[in-house]
């Protein structure tokens, strides 16, 4: 008698694993590899930026005072006692009626008050001596960037477990990090199973097909930010199966295979689970794809028992195994970022289980339309490559028709959810 597995809700199944996530742990890596990694540390400003008071045009550095009579009928004359530009200092006293000519960026010489744009001076020579004149006054103040005026020290300009884009490089680079703090990445142990399984190199054969789902998943675990440890491919054979999953676990963080989850007479991941003594936390859950998505747990460490069905393979992964990754770097949205858009296509096939529709999301007129990406079977390959997000339609016995207002799950955003399996309702006509 085949065995009969009772479904669990997605949003049970997710916080099941969730109980298993680990705390992240950091490490140190050069600048020139921190882009793309998630900070470790709070960037608290250690200097005020900008450091000192600079000027933010090319021109003439003035005391605002000696400009006070200028006008177009009486030009101001100011002779010109140096230059200066970004990257020096000039140390000298700057008296009545003189200025230095400046470059942006450069520090404004003491004494000085005001800065006057190269296109407002006329620049002229008399006797060897340089002078510049001006047809109007300038206040105190005039173009001077503070020392501060951005960040004060002591701000707190980036919390830990933000992801280093190349904005955040630039505050790394700007207060001097050589070494960067981040989040270590967890390693991800991947074994296919399958006797039918070729690898790309190999030549087709009667019966057989290529192993997409491990170059598949391998992608899905770098785009969640985690490093990859490929084990191949392995084919049905329960005690070679046994003996690799039980070695490959010593070397990994997490281990995740795809194939024989199900109940077929290869199906050998259950039985794997029992001789290794992993408790399995679930083995069917109300979702399609992915049903027969199971996860099992042994001294803490999390075993993801994938479908092989490519489709429900990819859908297992993002819902269940990316907010582990994520959780550990200290990334409090972890999951897939729920959003509302209208139906692009009518979708008639009804199911009882929650569908994770493999769809294209895009933006028209700032509305969000999303249209499933292809053929829609758990075993569909080729509906992936043009999926951004998941439409996530509830279980019912009808389908739903193009126009309405359904959830989505976003798949190349990173600014996740904090728990999105709420209120998993009918949709309802917008
Ligand atoms: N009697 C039942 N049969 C099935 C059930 C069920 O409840 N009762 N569940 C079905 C569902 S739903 C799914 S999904 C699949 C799950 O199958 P398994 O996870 O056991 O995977 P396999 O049997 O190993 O393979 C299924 C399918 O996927 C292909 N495959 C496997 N590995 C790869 C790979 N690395 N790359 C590409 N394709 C792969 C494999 O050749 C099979 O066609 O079970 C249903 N059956
Ligand atoms: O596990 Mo299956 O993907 O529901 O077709
Ligand atoms: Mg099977």
């Amino acid at each position: 008698m085949v065995e009969k597995r009772k479904p669990i809700a997605v949003g049970e199944a997710v916080q099941r694993v969730m109980d298993y996530a680990f705390p992240a742990k950091k490490e140190f890596v050069p600048l020139t590899q921190a882009h793309g990694r998630v900070i470790a540390e709070a960037i608290i400003a250690d200097q005020d930026i900008p450091a000192f008071d600079r000027s933010p045009y090319d021109g003439y550095a003035i005391r605002s005072i000696d400009s006070q009579e200028a006008s177009s009928e009486h030009p101001v004359r100011f002779q010109v006692v140096g230059e200066i530009g970004a990257g020096f200092v000039y140390e000298e006293d700057v008296g009545y009626r003189q200025a230095v000519r400046i470059m942006t960026g450069a520090p404004i010489p003491k004494g000085c008050d005001a800065v006057v744009m190269l296109e407002l001076t006329q620049t002229f020579e008399v006797n060897h001596q340089t002078y510049m004149s001006i047809k109007r006054s300038f206040a105190a103040g005039t173009n001077i960037s503070y020392k501060g005026e951005e960040v004060r020290q002591g701000t707190t300009l980036i919390t830990a477990g933000q992801y280093i884009n190349p904005g955040v490089m630039a505050l790394l680079a700007t207060f001097g990090y050589q070494q960067v703090p981040v989040f270590r990445k967890v390693t991800v142990g991947v074994i296919a199973t399958g006797s039918e399984l070729l690898e790309p190199e190999e030549a087709l054969q009667p019966g057989k097909i290529r192993n997409s789902n491990a170059y598949m998943v391998m992608a899905q675990i770098e785009r969640a930010g985690a490093e990859v440890q490929y084990f191949g491919k392995l084919s049905d054979d329960l005690d070679l199966c046994i003996e690799i999953v039980g070695e490959t676990l010593q070397k990994v963080d997490i281990l995740l295979t795809t194939g024989g989850v199900s109940v077929g007479d290869y199906d050998y991941l259950p039985a794997i689970y029992q001789a290794i003594q992993a408790d399995v936390l679930f083995n069917k859950v109300a979702m399609r794809p992915g049903s027969v998505t199971t996860v099992a747990a042994r001294n803490g460490q999390l075993l993801f028992g994938l479908s092989g069905n490519p489709s429900a393979c990819y859908v297992g992964f993002e819902l269940f195994v990316r907010p582990i990754i994520r959780t550990a770097f200290g990334n409090p949205q972890p999951h897939l970022r729920r959003e509302q858009a209208i139906l692009g296509a009518d979708f008639t096939k009804p199911n009882p289980f929650t569908r994770f529709v493999r769809a294209s999301a895009y933006y028209e007129k700032g509305q969000l339309i999303a249209v499933p990406s292809g053929f829609d079977k758990s075993s569909a390959v080729s509906s992936l490559a043009a999926a951004n997000a998941f439409i996530m339609l509830p279980g019912g016995s009808r389908g739903y028709e193009k126009g309405r207002q359904v959830a989505v799950l976003l798949l190349e955003d990173l600014q996740g959810s904090e728990w999105p399996w709420d209120n998993i309702k009918k949709s309802s006509k917008s």
